[in-house]
């Protein structure tokens, strides 16, 4: 305790001082006098050979030591190379190497075309000393001869015999001064010529920078995002691990480069066909995408590896680093506010292609299926192919929006059909929904042969919800699920097998594919597969098939997050380069306030229709009510269209009317349709009349 009192006042005198603690040596610390000189000149000669300062200075000795050597190299390769046939020898073995004999028998044939002009300018020169002795003493007579001609001519002119040799004199005066000139440079020429041919081959050997990597500058050293050229590639497929691929590479030394067709520009990247060795199979270096992309200084995802169309060949696109990253530009269905579309012959703007050019997509009775992992741009990128098609006035949508947060609401007033909502109620009215449709395509197929449809879309986004969901209707029927009582199910494979022919099309979003969520008879009934980033190879060949994946298609190489809105693409509709099984996509981005400006435009085309948010099955309608409803703001519609629309709003009560119950429901009502251009036409006011005057008995009504 009291060691914890602290005292207020002075330590009386008399009272001795406490004194000070006493200080322990500290022991842990070693004597340097006791540590062995031995160790400790081994540990400053560590300190300083490994001094940053040291290494550096080491790097830049072995690279200009290289540079010089390389240099030397090189330049004494050249001159081999030039005055033998050592590259004629090179270029079969290489050709030979890749099993391109006919090349092998070209460069043969050069080779001995080489071989004969050498042997030629030999014998020329065996009998050459005798010539240029010959000329020599022509050239000496001739020029003395001519000296002493004008020597002669001075003579007579000065009247000096002794001028007869004055030019003599000068040839001999020039001959000595050029004597004296080379004896006074001889001494700095011998001292700086070895200095200067050693600048000469070390600027050769820093050009080619022939040292090793690891003593190369820093900026030489990293490769990130370096320019890709013909030595780059052949040395990326050697280091591959493909070892036929490794052997052939070395047995044609420097002559890989032959394996490679024209390095060039496509969008933001280049693009080179590399003809495989014979024994190297294309699927080989398909394979081995990471380490080809890595070897390339590049990331998996900016390397694509495709089978074009000719013999042993694999197609290399290899991106600008990072230029994937870069966005898009804005798609033309927005950019472009009087764009129109046409379902039969045009094209849905949907994206570029890697290579930069405008990717779009035919949707003429074509299914459609687009998968990915959830918030990769699915809904958008669906969404923008529909938002152009609503462009053609002629063509319907029913919707059925199994998230419903509203990425559909903008299509309120456009679609005949908007379910939106994730419960399995919405579920259930969607599947009615996609019923009602395969009762309007039997209606379809069953009308007389050379009868035109409208195409008619049946859009269900998120439709693994659809499939998971456990409700099962009052005969113990499963809306969800796969099974032959699944109803879904079967009404999405009714659509798949029959629908295209009368354009009753099915277009679905799902998200995360599983064998569960998205039945495999499903995916495959899709005609276009497209998907966004996915987890694994497995979920890719679910999306896209096996076929596409075999051919290259990676969408589980996409970066979740990263590469949002980038689709790989299966299908005819969409330009895709000869061997190629799929394609890909980078989508416009078109957010929502653009999509509801775009159907704002596709509304303003059509009549004007009202869409359904609900579907009451099995309840009796109010026919008129409908027929106000399906005229819209149009004065005049033609019965056949009226009957249509009815069929398109309740395929079940209005599936089997004719012009006949129309022509009844309308005359009881006082509202008969009459002829219009010599066409039979309901009229919107005498509908609307009549309504206002009906009787209250509802004798205008239809049994559902
Ligand atoms: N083409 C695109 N380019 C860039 N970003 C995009 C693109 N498409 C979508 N995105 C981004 O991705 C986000 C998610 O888009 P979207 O709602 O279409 O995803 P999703 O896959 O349907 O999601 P969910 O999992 O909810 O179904 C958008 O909010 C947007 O930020």
């Amino acid at each position: 305790m009291t060691q914890n009192v602290v005292p207020l006042f002075k330590t009386p005198d008399d009272q001795p001082a406490p004194a000070p603690p006493a200080l322990e040596p500290v022991s842990h610390l070693p004597d340097p006098a006791m540590v062995p000189l031995w160790l400790r000149t081994g540990r400053a000669a560590r300190a300083v050979a490994t001094h940053e300062r040291t290494r550096a200075a080491g790097r830049g000795v072995v690279r200009h030591g290289s540079y010089v050597l390389g240099g030397t190299r090189i330049v004494a390769r050249r001159a081999w190379d030039g005055r033998t046939a050592a590259r004629y020898e090179r270029m079969i073995r290489a050709a030979e190497a890749a099993g391109n004999y006919e090349a092998a028998a070209e460069w043969e044939a050069r080779g001995a075309a080489f071989r004969a002009a050498r042997h030629k300018r030999r014998m020329d020169l065996i009998s050459s000393p005798e010539r240029i002795a010959k000329n020599a003493a022509y050239g000496t007579g001739g020029t003395i001869g001519g000296l002493i001609v004008i020597g002669v001519a001075l003579a007579i002119a000065t009247k000096d015999p002794a001028d007869v040799v004055t030019p003599l004199m000068a040839l001999v005066d020039l001959v000595h001064f050029l004597v004296t000139l080379v004896t006074m440079l001889w001494g700095p020429l011998v001292a700086v010529g070895p200095w200067a041919a050693l600048a000469g081959v070390w600027a050769v050997g820093r050009h080619r920078q022939a040292a090793p990597n690891w003593a190369l500058p820093a900026q030489a050293r990293s490769s990130e995002g370096e320019p890709i050229t013909p030595s780059i590639v052949v040395k990326a497929l050697r280091d591959l691990g493909v070892p036929a691929l490794a052997r052939a590479i070395k047995d044609m030394g420097d002559a890989g480069a032959s394996m490679l067709g024209p390095i060039t520009i496509a969008g933001c990247g280049v693009e080179v066909d590399v003809t495989l060795p014979s024994g190297v199979s294309t699927n080989e270096v398909q394979g081995k995408r990471r380490k080809l992309a890595e070897n390339l200084s590049r990331h998996e995802h900016e390397v694509f590896i495709t089978i074009p169309a000719a013999a042993r060949t694999v197609r290399l696109w290899v991106a600008d680093s990072g230029a994937l990253d870069e966005p898009i530009g804005p798609s033309p269905l927005v950019t472009n506010d009087t764009m129109t579309a046409d379902y039969k012959t045009g094209r849905a703007p949907w994206g570029q292609d890697l290579r930069g050019d405008a990717a779009a997509l035919s949707l003429y009775q074509r299914h459609l299926l687009v998968t990915g992992l959830s918030n990769q741009g699915k809904t958008v990128a669906l969404r923008s192919l529909a938002l152009w098609l609503a462009l053609d006035k002629s063509v319907q949508f029913l919707m059925g929006d199994l998230k419903g947060v509203g990425d559909w609401a903008m299509f309120d007033g456009l679609a005949h059909i908007l379910i939106q909502g994730p419960t399995d109620d919405h579920v259930v009215q969607v599947v009615e929904m996609v019923e009602g449709a395969v009762e309007e395509m039997n209606r379809r197929i069953q009308a007389p042969p050379g009868t035109t449809f409208p195409p008619l879309i049946v859009l269900v986004d998120e439709a693994q919800v659809a499939f998971m969901c456990p409700v099962k209707d009052e005969e113990g029927r499963p809306y969800g699920g796969a099974k032959a009582t699944s109803r879904y199910f079967m009404a999405v494979r009714k659509i798949h097998n029959q629908g295209r022919a009368v354009n009753v099309l099915m277009w679905q979003g799902t998200q995360d594919p599983t064998n569960e969520n998205l039945p495999k008879l499903v995916r495959e009934g899709a005609h276009t597969r497209a998907s966004l980033a996915l987890g694994t190879e497995s979920q890719a060949r679910m999306a896209l098939g096996d076929k596409a994946v075999d051919g290259g298609a990676a969408p589980n190489l996409l970066r979740p997050g990263l590469d949002r809105g980038t689709l790989v693409v299966a299908s005819d509709g969409i330009p895709i380069p000869a061997g190629q099984s799929s394609i890909t996509v980078r989508t416009h981005y078109v957010d929502d306030d653009a999509a509801a400006a775009i159907t704002d435009r596709a509304k303003a085309l059509r009549d004007g229709v009202t869409t359904l948010t609900v579907i009451d099955h099995g309840q009796t309608r109010d026919a008129l009510a409908d027929i106000a409803t399906v005229l819209g703001d149009t004065p005049r519609v033609l019965t056949a269209d009226v009957l249509k629309r009815l069929t398109a709003l309740d395929a079940d009560a209005y599936g089997g009317w004719t012009n006949g119950d129309l022509k009844r429901v309308l005359e009881d009502a006082g509202a008969e349709p009459y002829k219009s251009d010599g066409r039979m036409v309901v009229g919107r006011e005498r509908v609307h009349r009549a309504l206002a005057h009906r009787d209250t008995d509802g004798s205008a009504s239809a049994e559902g």
